[in-house]
């Protein structure tokens, strides 16, 4: 045996898997056809997140009287592009090879494919381990519109996430995550957007209350809403790139972002030379004896740390631990301003919902304290919280009490009995709790 595990693919799940291995005492090699640190590192966490930074620095300032008197210009977005360059390190792997040098573990570099049970071949070479974990993420997934697929110069979350100059007018297929992120990015940088969802609300995995209320501050800053619109032609007209519609006027703008989703790089791995069709995975994220797999490639949930958690159990089962994978609490954030977060259940028995105006901090945090949308909205079975959503400033942090008290099925008299700091959003607890008392009580 060359190794005790080979990981084919080297995004966060698949590094954050070898390292745990590696520290277990396992001889590792991790397999990477393009850069070590995957998608998130350089073409979507990080650069998406520092993209949206400056402008939530000054939209933070502009509603905070004092401060905003000492706003007296844009984002500068060559600073802001520099600044994105400097978090995805120029493009350039070296520090995170060498970052895997460091934890032990080998990196082979090539596109690799299953060859047998057991064996990865990469080029020319055939490598054989004991177990091999599958973590070849995901790639975007571009819709049949007519014309679309074909269309020369449309943009993906690559292209939006590595943008050198900002778009005049970006029009956006998808509502999702990437497409409302990237739209504000864009509108904070200087330039506008348009966003076009086939749903009735942005953020359409999520409670329709959050996608709505994001809705409402996306279009006061001026990003453009356009539900329930399947595009029936995608096209070019000169610089422009054209969507039409069915039933209504085309939209038209220098950029178009299709952001409609990922699907699973399982194509050319070589499932079938050890007799699988699909990946199936059961809780332990084993697809067959030896076979495992971790991140976009096969989850529920495609984001970072899901994958990150689920390489955890896969280190634990193959080091001898064994583990099952509990989605119950799974937290979600969407890095727009305000922040949209969700755990757990979107609906159940009892759901009470709060303003964030009712706590003191929104108060001292901006001065349209009463007329931004903001809200607390708790899910309980009736005796323990099932889920939970909210939007507000850095909801994304202060929600997280409810993941741990979804996770470690905290009951509800003693989540009442936690003192929250004043004055801070977490408050918003206190407040969803008493009424969800109240409310289980009639
Ligand atoms: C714009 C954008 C923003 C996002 N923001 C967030 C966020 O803020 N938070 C969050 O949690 N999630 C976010 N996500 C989701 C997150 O990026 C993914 O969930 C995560 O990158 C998945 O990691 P992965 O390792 O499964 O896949 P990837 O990151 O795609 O890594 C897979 C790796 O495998 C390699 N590979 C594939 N096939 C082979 C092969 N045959 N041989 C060798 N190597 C191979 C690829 O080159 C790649 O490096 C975002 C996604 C996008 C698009
Ligand atoms: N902050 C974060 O954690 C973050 C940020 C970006 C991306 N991500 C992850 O990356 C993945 C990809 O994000 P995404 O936003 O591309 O996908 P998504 O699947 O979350 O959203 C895609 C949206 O496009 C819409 N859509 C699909 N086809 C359409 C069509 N033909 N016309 C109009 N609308 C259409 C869907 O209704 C959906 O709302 C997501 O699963 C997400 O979890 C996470």
């Amino acid at each position: 045996m060359d190794y005790d595990v080979i990981v084919l693919g080297g995004g966060a799940p698949g590094e954050h898997c070898a390292a745990r291995l590696a520290e277990g005492g396992l001889r590792v090699a991790v397999v990477e056809r393009e850069r070590v640190g995957g998608e998130c590192s350089y073409w979507a966490c990080i650069p998406s997140k520092t993209l949206l930074r400056p402008g939530e620095a000054l939209a933070a300032a502009r509603r905070a009287p004092g401060a905003a008197q000492a706003v007296t210009g844009p984002v500068d977005t060559a600073a802001a592009f520099a600044w994105r360059d400097f978090m995805v390190s120029n493009y350039d792997d070296t520090s995170a090879a060498a970052w895997a040098k460091g934890e032990g573990i080998d990196v082979i570099r090539g596109h690799g494919r299953l060859a047998g049970h057991g064996c990865v071949r990469v080029d020319d070479t055939t490598y054989t381990a004991e177990h091999v974990v599958v973590a070849t993420g995901s790639d975007p997934f571009i819709p049949p519109v007519p014309g679309l697929r074909e269309l020369p110069g449309f943009w993906t979350s690559r292209e939006a996430t590595s943008m050198t100059e900002v778009p005049r007018h970006m029009l956006v297929l998808g509502g999702g995550p990437v497409g409302v992120e990237m739209a504000q990015a864009v509108t904070r940088l200087g330039g506008s957007a348009s966003i076009v969802e086939g749903m009735d609300h942005l953020l359409a995995r999520e409670p329709r209350a959050l996608g709505t209320a994001l809705g409402t501050a996306l279009e006061a800053e001026g990003v453009r809403l356009h539900f329930g619109q399947m595009a029936s032609a995608a096209r070019r007209d000169g610089e422009d790139f054209v969507l039409e519609f069915p039933d209504r006027e085309p939209l038209r703008g220098d950029r178009l972002l299709v952001a409609t989703g990922r699907r699973p790089r399982v194509q050319d791995i070589g499932l079938e030379t050890v007799g699988l069709e699909e990946l199936r995975l059961d809780a332990r994220m084993n697809a067959r004896e030896g076979l495992w797999a971790v991140g976009d490639v096969m989850t529920p949930w495609p984001l970072t740390h899901v994958g990150k958690y689920q390489a955890r159990v896969v280190a634990s089962n193959i080091l001898g631990r064994p583990r099952a994978v509990d989605y119950s609490a799974v937290p979600r954030v969407t890095y727009t301003d305000p922040e949209a977060a969700a755990v757990g259940a979107a609906d159940g028995p009892v759901t009470v919902t709060v303003p964030l105006s009712g706590v003191a901090r929104t108060a001292t945090w901006t001065r349209s304290y009463d007329t931004e949308p903001g809200f607390l909205t708790l899910v309980s079975d009736g005796s323990r919280l099932t889920g939970a959503y909210a939007l507000g400033p850095g909801s994304g942090e202060w929600l997280q009490q409810a993941t741990l008290a979804i996770r470690a099925r905290v009951p509800l008299e003693v989540l009442e009995d936690v003192i929250q700091p004043f004055p801070t959003f977490s408050e918003a607890f206190l407040h969803a709790l008493l009424e969800l008392r109240a409310t289980t009580r009639t």
